[in-house]
């Protein structure tokens, strides 16, 4: 089974992804992390983000044993990657690595903004995550102060505002959800609401299926 998430900047799509890829015995990709790298790549070699030929150079160049790069975290990092995301040789070159993490066993979680759109239009499951945008900026400032690093929720907002606006807006594989994604809006539910409701979901798919 393939589950699909998406959403907006900080809308909680990791977190459920993992705790889904945890409660299924799957395995979880966090495709950010991925543009992310990519944004990192092109920082620390001193890159223009708009650099197309060393962005898809670094594309190219991708080592997944990085992802786990602290740096790879930051709001700057997370900036970078809605740059050089909207390059669409850029995705392109990304697109396999993806689709091979999805179709390999047991079954995957991936989560980002074009995963029920372009990269598993088949997935089993799409779930489109939202949240307000304040409730996100409040979460993420608590995020990066509890890693001790320091963070202005009125900044954090605005680029959440200002990310969610470029990658809603890029002509490729920009952020929207599927047709036949089910909305999940968190504003008010915990982490364990926000779960429950996306088993709830997942598991009316199966039963549906399994009756049809
Ligand atoms: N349903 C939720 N309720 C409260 N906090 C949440 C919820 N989902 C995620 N969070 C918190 O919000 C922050 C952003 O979540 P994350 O999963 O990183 O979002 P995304 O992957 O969409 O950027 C994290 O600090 C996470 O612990
Ligand atoms: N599948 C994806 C995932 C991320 N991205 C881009 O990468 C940026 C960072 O993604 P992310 O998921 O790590 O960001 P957060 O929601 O964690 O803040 C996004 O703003 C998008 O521009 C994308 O274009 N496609």
């Amino acid at each position: 089974m393939i589950i699909a998430i998406d959403g907006p900047a900080a809308s909680g799509k990791g977190t459920l992804g993992k705790r889904l890829a945890h409660h299924y015995g799957y395995r979880h990709l966090d495709t950010g992390v991925i543009y992310r790298a990519v944004a990192y790549a092109l920082m620390e070699s001193g890159h223009d983000l708009r650099d197309e030929t060393a962005a898809v150079q670094a594309a190219l160049e991708l080592d997944p044993e990085r992802f786990g790069n602290p740096a790879l975290k930051t709001q700057k990092a997370g900036e970078g990657a809605s740059i050089v995301s909207a390059i669409p040789r850029v995705r392109e070159v990304l697109v396999n690595f993806q689709r091979q993490f999805a179709a390999d066993p047991p079954g995957a979680v991936l989560d980002g903004r074009d995963i029920g759109t372009v990269i598993c239009p088949d997935a089993d499951v799409k779930i489109f995550v939202v949240a307000d945008p304040r409730v996100r900026a409040r979460r993420r400032t608590m995020e990066a102060r509890a890693r001790g690093e320091e963070a202005d929720e009125a900044a954090v907002l605005a680029d959440i505002i200002q990310r969610d606006e470029r990658d809603k807006n890029r002509p490729i594989a920009p952020l929207k959800p599927a047709a036949d994604a089910y909305l999940l809006d968190n504003s008010q539910l915990d982490i364990e609401g926000g779960v429950r409701a996306a088993i709830d979901i997942i598991e009316a798919v199966r039963a549906g299926r399994s009756r049809g």
